[in-house]
């Protein structure tokens, strides 16, 4: 199917030209927001004070822009304003799943009552559409005679020209002051001798390490605000917490209770979560990560990627358990810190990649030869794929653990996505967005880069026979086959005899696997042979 007929029939994954996508990693929007700030006047007479939430900072503590802002109200003895611009277009524009929209709101309910308690106000300006953004954050500033407004980075493209708006439109009226708290190491300064933005994971990881150990201090967390010193009359903004929009609701209460309880909003259920995986789960961790049964790592991505928590505090309560030591190379630390901390790194790593490649947050691979592919239309498959009927157990198991949880084992990630887009040869964007129309975690560095094309393709047979040893985890998820003894489990159409196979009700694999991977690796050659993005 060509190209412009995908993007016809999903105007979600539209896309600029490889060529306005080199524009763009030219001159990034991350860059231009840095000179922006950079050239504000500095304004000195302090009025009120304003943080402004975005959806991956959702914490009142260790949260430095925050913080900051709080610094300067009670220096100045003015009060704070924490303000959060709620858009159901937003939502909808990144797909976000019923699961990660219900964890937002009731985040923000929590957050609520915890700022009522230091009389700081915590309010929500409507904008239904997403041009309503900029006004209505712009108007609310100036009607609540603002000087100062703090607010923490978001790295991808839409969010830093958002902000770049924002800062014209206050015209040095007002000071606009952002901060990196998403992350321990500032994206874009980690960089090759040759002083460019590293893009190679191996050598950022090791100059990551170094950074932390020499300097602990990056570390520190910062304490909540304090209590307001003064009352204040918010206008035009509303202070009842957002329902979830409507489209974003769960199917059923019985969906809400059951996400709800694998994933119980707020700081202090992020916090135990992480004190319980440092205690009990990390020192098996590097052994039994990729194990999907053992189901060992520490569940905390939907915590980091709205920001309940954050890296710091995770960091900093592994550098306690560590000896109080900041090194958390493999010298340095166990094998299951090391190798934890590897995967926080990892995260750091995809901001720095999204800033300096700015054009992967515009439905655009990293690697632009891959948009040169033409995918295929296969609209069953695509049904297989989402329902987890594709007659691998491997990927059906992956894909059910998500539709029920909102949450998928890393390891099943990389095979469902490498099943999708190298077996069935569908467009990877597509299985990019039901990530995100999924997940709870839903974080779009993570989420791109984790779907970024590549030439491997997974074997799903062996890739279980290695991870899932004993079918556990596929027998927990693919019920019709528990009663397959053995390694029929993994591969039952081909190991069992047809008799058998038929009595099962699981369905025959939709495409041949070895056929579909020369497939593949045709299409991807004859298709980028050549091209110049
Ligand atoms: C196709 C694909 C899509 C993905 N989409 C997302 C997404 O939308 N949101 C998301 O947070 N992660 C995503 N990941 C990364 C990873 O699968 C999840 O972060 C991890 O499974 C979450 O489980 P955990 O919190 O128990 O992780 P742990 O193993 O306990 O790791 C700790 C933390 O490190 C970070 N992390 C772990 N693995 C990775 C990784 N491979 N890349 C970047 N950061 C990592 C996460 O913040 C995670 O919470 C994706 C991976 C792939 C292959």
């Amino acid at each position: 199917m060509p190209k412009h007929a995908v993007e016809e029939e999903h105007p979600e994954l539209k896309h600029p030209s490889t060529k306005r996508a080199k524009k763009v990693d030219a001159d990034t929007p991350m860059s231009n927001l840095i000179e922006a700030l950079d050239s504000q006047e500095s304004v000195d007479e302090v009025k009120n004070v304003i943080h402004w939430f975005r959806s991956k900072d959702l914490r009142i503590q260790d949260n430095k822009a925050l913080h900051n802002a709080s610094l300067l109200a009670k220096e100045k003895s003015k009060p704070l304003i924490c303000v959060y611009v709620y858009s159901p277009a937003e939502f909808e524009w990144h797909g976000t799943s019923p699961a990660r929209s219900d964890l937002i709101v009731e985040t923000l309910r929590l957050m609520q009552k915890e700022l009522k308690d230091l009389d700081i106000p915590f309010v929500f300006v409507n904008a239904e559409a997403r041009k309503d953004i900029v006004p209505g954050i712009v108007d609310f500033i100036k009607s609540n005679n603002a000087s100062h407004v703090f607010a923490n980075f978001e790295y991808e493209v839409d969010e830093l020209r958002r902000d770049i708006k924002v800062l014209e439109q206050l015209s040095n009226e007002v000071q606009f002051n952002l901060y990196h708290d998403q992350i321990i190491v500032e994206p874009g300064t980690i960089t090759t001798g040759s002083g460019k933005p590293m893009k190679v994971f191996t050598p950022y990881h090791k100059t990551w390490l170094g950074i932390i150990k020499d300097d602990p201090s990056l570390l520190d967390t910062v304490p909540p605000p304090s209590k307001n010193v003064k009352s204040v009359d918010v206008k035009i903004a509303s202070p009842d917490v957002p329902p979830v929009p409507k489209s974003k609701r769960f199917d059923s209460q019985d969906t809400r209770e059951r996400i709800r309880a694998l994933w119980p909003a707020g700081h202090s259920a992020g916090i135990s979560r992480l004190h319980h995986f440092i205690h009990n789960k990390i020192e098996d961790y590097a052994s039994t990560r990729s194990n999907p049964a053992k189901d060992s790592s520490s569940r905390l991505s939907a915590y980091f990627s709205s920001g309940t928590i954050s890296v710091r505090e995770a960091l900093s309560a592994l550098l306690t358990y560590n000896s109080n030591s900041a090194d958390f190379s493999s010298s340095g630390a166990s094998p299951g810190v090391a190798s934890w901390v590897r995967e926080i790194c990892f995260r750091e790593c995809y901001r720095q990649m999204m800033v300096v490649i700015p054009h992967n947050a515009m439905n655009l691979p990293q690697n632009l030869k891959f948009n040169f592919v033409q995918w295929e239309k296969d609209e069953e498959g695509w049904e297989k794929w989402k329902k987890g009927e594709t007659g691998v157990p491997f990927i059906d198991a992956g894909m059910r653990q998500l539709n029920t949880e909102a949450y998928m084992h890393n390891r099943l990630r990389m095979n469902v996505s490498s099943y999708l887009y190298c077996n069935l040869l569908i467009d990877y964007r597509r299985g990019e967005r039901y990530f995100a129309e999924t997940l709870v975690d839903w974080d779009l560095c993570n989420n791109t880069q984790g779907w970024e094309p590549s030439y491997t393709v997974f074997n799903p047979v062996s890739q279980a026979e290695k991870n899932d040893p004993e079918g556990e985890y596929i027998r927990k998820w693919v019920p019709e086959l528990r009663g397959v003894e053995g390694k029929a489990v993994f591969s039952p159409h081909d190991r069992l005899p047809e008799a058998e196979f038929e009595k099962l009700g699981y369905p025959r694999p939709h495409v041949d696997w070895r056929e579909t991977k020369e497939r593949c690796m045709q299409r991807f050659k004859t298709d980028m042979a050549g091209v110049e993005p």
